[in-house]
């Protein structure tokens, strides 16, 4: 794995110049490593709490053993019957107790003074002229997030959100432009399948218009650890959707530990968004990356494929104009991706997946034409590498990867004011020791 640290080629001044690179302004980078400092210390460590306001436990928030244990352990009822009440749910999408009819009326009578099954409310759904569709869904009064699904031949993809906004400010992302909020409860995270799968007419186990989710939505999902892995066990549950391990990816900038940490609990296809073959450029495209570079990330992944013997980790790269698709960059990628596939010691464990950047109001980032997409990847296939450019779907609905938007009420922003304060005053206690994110606001 020394290996992939010492041959991480860091590109010269008089490189970076020919490759034509965008500079980004330094002062927004560090203001969003800032806010990086503060996420695994709070957002991983404090999932949103399960009961809602009303005191009812949200039957979406549990996953089939805590369900058997609400039954069991509140409601002094057999473990069974948790199954009888996620078929209700998740298969058939009842949510409410009295249209359960294999359940006594004394239970339904229980469950709903101690229950209730809440989804996501849709304040809005598109469809686009391509078949994708995308939902806005409000999480709670002043907060939305964005779902989207992308059919294609024979396949049915979700792609999901993880969180109000995200804190991680990658510079080329939509949402980042938001700030962050909080993390989604596992309700929520589980409520957007539901919606869509309720919408599409899915029948798990037969007929099957949902096959695939993504969790590539709005915000970093091993920013949301416990809540993500939860619901994602629900996809992955032949109660819940009954979808593959495979069949469910998880897409992540690059926090490192929760990589490890996501090896030890769950068996699900790992995409990681790369984007840079070196950690001058990454660090100026993904803050995240000054945390974390290149070479711990790499390492992380070969021991996430190692864990999972015979699965291979597929790399996104954002294609931009002028800033990551010149042939000096993919070669770079080449050779990172080569050691990766040694240290493995199988032969295509990493896949690439080439996107071409989806652009949004205000972004300073263009999408290369297509003659360099294909010279990029050309470069790429002739290297040996399996390297698909990702179809571009449900742009005239602003759907496509890195546009979702929705409505988020900033709190990171809020706070990095508030630290200023504090500074001013000689009382900041530096970035992550601060207390959560949103105590200022
Ligand atoms: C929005 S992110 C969410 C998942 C996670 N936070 C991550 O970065 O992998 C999903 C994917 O969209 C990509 N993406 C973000 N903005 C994009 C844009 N404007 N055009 C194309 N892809 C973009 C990201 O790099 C990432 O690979
Ligand atoms: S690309 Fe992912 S990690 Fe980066 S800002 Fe967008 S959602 Fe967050």
């Amino acid at each position: 794995m020394n290996e992939i640290r010492d041959n991480i080629d860091a590109p010269s001044a008089a490189d970076a110049q020919a490759e034509g690179k965008t500079r980004i302004d330094a002062e927004r980078v560090d203001a969003a490593a800032d806010a990086v400092a503060a996420v695994p210390a709070t957002a991983a460590a404090k999932p949103v709490a399960a009961v809602p306001d009303n005191g009812k436990t949200n039957l979406f928030d549990l996953d089939r053993t805590q369900l058997e244990d609400f039954f069991e352990h509140s409601l002094g009822e057999k473990r069974y019957r948790a199954h009888q009440v996620m078929k209700w749910i998740h298969h058939r999408y009842v949510t409410d107790f009295d249209g359960m009819t294999d359940l006594g009326k004394a239970l339904r009578a229980k469950l709903e003074a101690h229950a209730q099954v809440r989804a996501p409310m849709v304040v809005f759904d598109k469809p686009s002229t391509d078949g994708t569709h995308k939902w806005l869904l409000g999480m709670d009064p002043k907060n939305a997030i964005e779902t989207v699904y992308i059919p294609d031949k024979g396949r049915g993809t979700l792609c999901v959100s993880s969180q109000v906004g995200c804190a991680l400010n990658c510079q080329f992302c939509s949402t980042a432009t938001q700030g962050f909020n909080r993390n989604l409860s596992t309700a929520e995270i589980i409520g957007q399948v539901w919606v869509a799968a309720r919408h599409l007419g899915n029948v798990p186990h037969q007929q099957r218009r949902l096959t695939n989710v993504v969790m590539m939505g709005m915000g970093e999902p091993l920013a949301n650890f416990d809540n993500v892995v939860r619901a994602m066990s629900i996809m992955r549950d032949d109660l819940g959707y009954g979808l593959a391990n495979k069949r469910v990816t998880l897409s992540t900038a690059g926090m490192v530990p929760m990589i490890d940490k996501l090896g030890e609990v769950s068996d699900v296809s790992l995409a990681v968004s790369l984007h840079a073959p070196n950690d001058e450029l990454r660090s100026e495209l993904v803050p995240l990356n000054k945390k974390y570079p290149i070479a711990e990330l790499m390492e992380s992944c070969v021991r996430y494929a190692l864990r999972k013997r015979g699965t291979s980790v597929t790399f996104e790269y954002t294609l931009m104009k002028g800033v990551n698709d010149q042939p000096t960059h993919a070669r770079q990628l080449v050779r990172l991706l080569r050691q990766f596939d040694n240290a493995v010691q199988m032969k295509d464990a990493a896949k690439v997946n080439l996107i071409p950047f989806n652009p949004f109001p205000g972004t300073r980032f263009e999408r290369p034409d297509d003659a360099a997409i294909r010279a990029f990847q050309k470069l790429l296939n002739e290297a040996g590498m399996i390297a698909p450019v990702r179809r571009t779907r449900g742009d005239d609905i602003d759907a496509a990867c890195g546009q979702l938007k929705g409505q988020v009420m900033d709190r990171t922003r809020r706070q990095a004011e508030f630290r200023k304060r504090l500074q001013a005053q000689g009382l900041d206690q530096g970035p992550g020791r601060g207390g959560e994110i949103g105590d200022a606001a």
